[in-house]
């Protein structure tokens, strides 16, 4: 078999180069496994799955025959990931069940990652803040750190386990908490490494849990396998050299000795600073969607309390029904306008990937749940899920120039720019513009008073400037080809509610119309457009309108318009 590989200017050991794959290790010729899709800067993987492996530059061109595709799937044959949420794994007894569900799959080999046990992170982020202002004689009492170690130790006595599995590192809380109390401080570094010991402490229960069971599992720290980010600390970004990284590990400790990787999820280590980072809340669906780019899997499962991605957020209205299925582009921006269901930078591994994303319910395995793909039949859909964001800042700003000043817009941006602000919706007119910012910014804290009054007092040397809070993002995630008919059933509902839309905003992007309302209409506002989208047969109603007009159109090209 011939092998040419080059990929010029990278060191084999940077972080930049592709992994060696199980061939070397298996004593077969060379290879790159390639999971990196960062072969760069040689050239980019066009393709990493399947027989051929072709880079756009230099002479990397890789066949294999179908044999050594076979004998490498079975050295390193993970599957899918399967990941579970904290509501999945919030007890001894979801532990069992969830360890059940994936025995239930003997003929995948699973990559899990999971999350902290049930509220355990709200439990460490409220414990930090009491931390800072109770006096470190006070710290081990905090009833939150209490609550934490009581559910972690009755966890490991209900499942049979040895407590010394999480005995060292509730110590080590403790000692962070008191380390906390002493400096009355809790940096954004600090408060990473504490929620961290969350998905710590899930991960090694249940890898111990399923040795207990005779399949053989092995625990992984993220941040010691090659989850590599920037040092934005509560909410970096995953850099490149993960895939690879993550990719070699997994693989080479497979070979050496099969076990199924148990990983933290949520987790990474800040490239400069190496310290634990986080990637915002919710970031465990990011983790799994990594490695499931890294190791070219057939599918990426992600296991909630909920039957799939829903047409709204149950807990705003509890008729929502399952959505069974979405393109990456739908979901990432359901996710990005607040449907907390998925993390917003989740679906970007998996479609660079060409990896399918399955939302299933680990209360309910049976329901089939929500498939997210690159594409899927559009010419039915209509509106396909309404999604609420709370609590926004939304400012107008009119030039104090007359019309015909060129720039305005430019200047305006800048000043968000150079305040490191970024912006959500946008509406604008040559000398008017309405915006609302981004309150997830920081992914885990709003925007504070002092940044909004500056942002202000910059754009007042500009414009006329009018802050409003207290405002509500709706956005309708659906097919915006059909958006004349979105609106026009929309904007009824609105104004039979008595509803004043404050913006709109229909981006280039082909899946979402925005409306701004204030907070005190907005549920009312959600549940209105649901009950007249979803439950009174107005989508095959529209379905039907459409087919005539269809038949209308076709005529009129036929040369019968105007007859
Ligand atoms: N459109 C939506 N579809 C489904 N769930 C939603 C939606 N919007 C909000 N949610 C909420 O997201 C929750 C599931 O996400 P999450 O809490 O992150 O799950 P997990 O912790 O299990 O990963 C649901 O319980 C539901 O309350
Ligand atoms: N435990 C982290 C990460 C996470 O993804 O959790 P979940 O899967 O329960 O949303 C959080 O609560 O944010």
């Amino acid at each position: 078999m011939a092998v040419v590989l080059r990929f010029p200017g990278v060191a084999r050991d940077s972080p930049a180069a592709p992994s060696v794959g199980a061939g070397s290790r298996l004593g077969r010729e060379p290879y790159f496994a390639c999971a990196a899709a960062t072969a760069r800067p040689g050239g980019r993987c066009l393709r990493r799955r399947g027989l051929v492996v072709r880079c756009q530059s230099g002479a990397a061109v890789l066949k294999k025959g179908a044999a050594s595709v076979a004998a490498e799937k079975a050295a390193t044959g993970f599957t899918v990931v399967m990941k579970f949420g904290g509501s999945s794994v919030a007890s001894a007894e979801r532990m069992r069940e969830v360890a059940d569900l994936i025995l239930s799959f003997p003929e995948e080999t699973p990559v899990i990652v999971l999350s902290a046990m049930g509220k355990t992170t709200n439990n460490l982020l409220l414990a930090g803040e009491k931390a800072v202002s109770c006096g470190a004689s006070n710290a081990s009492e905090i009833p939150e750190l209490a609550v934490i170690k009581e559910l972690h130790i009755r966890t490991i006595d209900e499942l049979g386990l040895d407590r010394s599995i999480v005995s060292g590192l509730l110590d080590e809380l403790e000692q962070l908490l008191k380390g906390v109390a002493m400096m009355k401080e809790l940096t954004p570094r600090t408060r990473d490494y504490l929620v961290s010991f969350g998905e710590c402490m899930s991960t090694r229960i249940f890898a111990a849990y399923l040795n207990k069971l005779g399949k053989k599992a092995r625990q992984y720290d993220a941040f010691d396998i090659g989850f590599i980010t920037t040092d934005d600390f509560t909410n970096a970004d995953i850099l490149e050299a993960t895939y690879p990284s993550v990719a070699k590990r997994l693989q080479g400790d497979w070979i050496d000795d099969p076990a199924i990787p148990i990983v933290t999820g949520f987790l990474g280590k800040g490239w400069k600073s190496c310290a634990i980072t986080t990637l915002g809340r919710g970031g465990s669906d990011l983790t799994a969607t990594t490695i499931g780019k890294a190791l070219g899997l057939r599918e990426i499962q992600v296991w909630k309390d909920v039957d799939g991605v829903l047409t709204c957020d149950p807990n705003i209205y509890a008729n929502a029904i399952p959505v069974p299925y979405l393109t990456f582009e739908e979901a990432a921006e359901l996710a990005y306008f607040g449907a907390q269901v998925l993390h917003p930078q989740s679906m970007r591994p998996a479609r660079e990937g060409g990896i399918p994303v399955r939302v299933k319910n680990s209360y309910n395995r049976r329901a089939p749940g929500t498939v997210i793909t690159k594409t899927r039949d559009l010419s039915k859909s209509i509106l396909t899920s309404i999604v609420l964001k709370s609590n926004i800042t939304m400012l107008d700003i009119v030039s104090t120039r007359m019309l015909g000043q060129y720039g305005f817009l430019a200047k305006v941006f800048s000043i968000f720019e150079d305040l490191g602000i970024s912006v959500d919706c946008v509406a604008t007119s040559e000398v008017s513009i309405s915006l609302t910012l981004d309150p997830s910014k920081l992914w885990c804290r709003e925007l504070i008073q002092q940044e909004l009054d500056h942002v202000v007092e910059e754009l007042e040397k500009i414009a006329f400037v009018h802050l409003l809070q207290h405002r509500s993002i709706i956005s309708l995630i659906g097919n915006v080809q059909r958006s004349s008919l979105i609106l026009e059933k929309a904007f009824n509902v609105l104004r039979r509610n008595g509803v004043n839309v404050q913006m709109i905003s229909q981006g280039a992007s082909k899946v979402n119309i925005s409306l701004v309302v204030h907070d005190s209409e907005a549920k009312q506002c959600v549940q209105a457009l649901h009950a007249a989208f979803f439950e009174n047969g107005f989508l095959s109603e529209a379905e039907g309108d459409d087919l005539q007009q269809n038949g209308a159109l076709v005529n009129s090209n036929g040369g019968t318009y105007g007859n």
